[in-house]
């Protein structure tokens, strides 16, 4: 059977292109701009070999004109041209792409970057014009041609006149609609903004006449009112060369600081830039930074993440989420690769295995760098992690503690016996050869913790305890159980472990022997505690609230602060200290006035909630048991 070609129904799909490829209008002027960088490269690639050509790299332009009265843009530029029949092929054939044929036929150099492939991007013109001509005269050629269109209704092609070798390409920009401004495309300033935009890094200078206003000579001085003219002034709109694409050696600490303000908007320098180029299984340069301090949205959901991703110095994305792992969500900075298969629109890429290539490789960039910063510059670490801590220990609880072995060594947390923030590495180094685990202390601050009574014993035996004031720390530590094979272990948490085999003998036997005391005692506080016991962990203090099973005191404080209606109780145990002259008050009491053991227990227990910061049920009938007492 024979084969059949497929036919395109071409209104239609130029109809297509112009309504469904792009979301935003301004991109129509990145595609015209790549399109003239692309034709000067093109005659710049040829310049290298064919020595006929005078021209330098120096010589080459693209300049932008608008005329408001007559409502056109004109981008010039002195590239290569086209002939008729190029004009013909390359524009009046939808998906035909001259500069990627012309890459292909020669071998192009590393410092030519043809951006054009899809051979679509011309027809973005058609958004926001009514009519687009294109003047052109190719090198080498005496003749212009001009070929005008008004979109779907064809185009032609005519013999014209133009002095120069290169392109003008003339939109008549669309009156507005009610729904749709155009006239914003007549603005300086607006394309301005759109150049800075998507073609900053173009590295051919774009040029445009920029109006300007200034005071008359002789006016708004010596009591003459002011009086202002305008006058023009050609500006070169882009910065050119990419900061990212310049050796390290060639940038200082203040370009890079400048760079980092005007691009993202901050006031103050970064705290650590990162810089690198990177080849093999992705090829890429990135410059990253990371902010001195946290954005004023930066831990709600307002707050966006995301690296500015650039395919050949052209802007693809703003915010390329995808670059970033949440815990490194406050990075800021770019990528730039030339290995993107980008889809058509260039909005977006085809695939994401390349972009998750690269994104790894980010991550452990940034992750070597902060291990680094740690290292070299505490002073400034501990600033970092005053702001960003708390999105690196989010990392360490989320998707299941899949990343916690990636984010440990960057913890850091408040040291009992160091009275500074320190890492758990430093903490492993620093542990006692009789010591078996790495202890820690819940609370609402380190003042807090500090006179928690459930410390005392540990701290007395002289090891050292983490204090844990964020809420996520005890869910995050929790998620990792162990760090270089020691267990975490909570101060306020079952069995800590701390005697020798005699004094745990002598603890069974007092807890046998006052068997009937604790039991009264929990009777007395019925479904608050689910046990009372004789306390292990403490020295001077009468009582203290411990838990036992997973949830602990302070995780029932942070999970209850949720608004969520489903409330979760610790499974709460009172523990009493045996050495503490209130212990023979209570075993007196069990004997002789079980009512009075009731209300005493009562209090100690409220008594142990505010120790903990628990909020205390009754603190009217607290209050009176306190003055019963006092006036006993
Ligand atoms: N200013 C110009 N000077 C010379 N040739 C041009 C110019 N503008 C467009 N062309 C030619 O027209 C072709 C089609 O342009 P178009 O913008 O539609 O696609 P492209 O740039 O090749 O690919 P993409 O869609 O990826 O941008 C180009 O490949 C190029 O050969």
């Amino acid at each position: 059977m024979a084969k059949k070609q497929f036919k395109a129904e071409s209104k239609r799909l130029l109809d297509l292109m112009i309504h469904s490829i792009y979301t935003h209008h301004e991109i129509f002027l990145r595609e015209l701009i790549s399109n003239a960088s692309d034709a000067i490269d093109k005659l710049y690639f040829k310049s290298l070999t064919d020595h006929s050509i005078s021209l330098s790299r120096e010589d080459f332009k693209i300049h932008l004109s608008l005329d408001k009265e007559n409502r056109t843009l004109t981008l010039s530029d002195n590239g290569i041209g086209m002939t008729q029949e190029e004009l013909e092929n390359n524009l009046g054939v939808i998906a035909k792409s001259g500069s990627l044929a012309f890459k292909k036929e020669n071998d192009m150099q590393d410092d030519v970057d043809i951006i054009g492939q899809f051979g679509v991007g011309f027809y973005a013109a058609f958004m926001v014009s009514s009519e687009v001509k294109v003047v052109s005269r190719a090198y080498g050629s005496d003749d212009a041609y001009c070929w005008i269109s008004s979109g779907v209704d064809g185009y032609t092609i005519e013999p014209c006149r133009k002095d120069s070798v290169g392109t003008d390409v003339i939109l008549k920009i669309k009156e507005n609609t009610e729904e749709e401004n155009f006239d914003e495309f007549l603005e300086q300033y607006r394309i301005q903004g759109i150049v800075k935009k998507y073609s900053d890094y173009i590295r051919y200078p774009i040029q445009m006449e920029m109006e300007r206003s200034k005071l008359k000579e002789g006016t708004g001085k010596d009591g003459v009112d002011p009086e202002y003219e305008t006058y023009t002034e050609t500006e070169t709109l882009n910065s050119m060369v990419p900061i990212w694409k310049k050796s390290k050696e060639e940038v200082s600490e203040e370009d890079y600081n400048n760079f980092y303000k005007e691009k993202f908007f901050d006031f103050e320098d970064p705290l650590k830039v990162i810089h690198s180029k990177t080849e093999g299984a992705a090829t890429y340069n990135a410059l990253l930074f990371i902010p001195a301090k946290a954005p004023f949205n930066y831990y709600t959901k307002d707050f966006e993440k995301g690296l500015q991703l650039y395919s050949n110095g052209v802007l693809i994305t703003d915010k390329c989420a995808d670059l970033l792992p949440d815990y490194f969500s406050f990075v800021k900075g770019l990528v730039d690769s030339e290995d993107l298969s980008l889809n058509i629109s260039r909005e977006m890429l085809q695939h994401d295995r390349q972009l998750k290539v690269i994104a790894k490789s980010i991550e452990k960039k940034i992750k070597n760098e902060l291990a680094k910063l740690m290292k070299s510059d505490r002073e400034a670490y501990n600033k970092f992690f005053e702001n960003f801590g708390l999105q690196l220990k989010y990392g360490v609880y989320s998707n299941y503690g899949m990343n916690k072995e990636q984010l440990q060594d960057l913890l850091l947390f408040h040291s009992s016996s160091e009275n500074k923030l320190v890492s758990l590495a430093e903490y492993v180094s620093r542990m006692k050869e009789e010591q078996k685990y790495i202890y820690y202390a819940t609370g609402e601050s380190v003042a807090r913790i500090e006179h928690l009574p459930q410390a005392e014993l540990v701290k007395d035996k002289g090891f050292e305890i983490l204090y844990l004031t964020d809420d996520i720390d005890e869910f995050a530590i929790q998620m990792m159980r162990e760090y270089q094979e020691k267990q975490f272990k909570s101060i306020s948490a079952g069995d800590l472990d701390l005697e020798t085999e005699e004094e745990k003998e002598e603890i069974k036997k007092q807890e046998e022997e006052n068997k009937d005391l604790f039991a009264a005692m929990k009777e007395a506080l019925g479904d608050k505690v689910s046990k009372v016991r004789l306390s292990q962990r403490l020295k001077s203090h009468p009582v203290c609230l411990t838990s036992e099973g997973g949830l602990s005191l302070e995780m029932e404080k942070v999970l209850n602060a949720m608004p969520t209606d489903q409330k979760v109780k610790a499974e709460r145990v009172l523990e009493i200290n045996a050495a503490h002259p209130i212990f023979e008050t209570l075993k007196k009491l069990a004997a002789t006035d079980p009512e009075k053991l009731n209300a005493y227990t009562d209090l100690l227990y409220t008594q142990a909630m505010l120790i903990e910061g628990m909020p205390v049920e009754d603190p009217v009938a607290f209050s009176n048991a306190v003055c019963d007492l006092m006036t006993q």
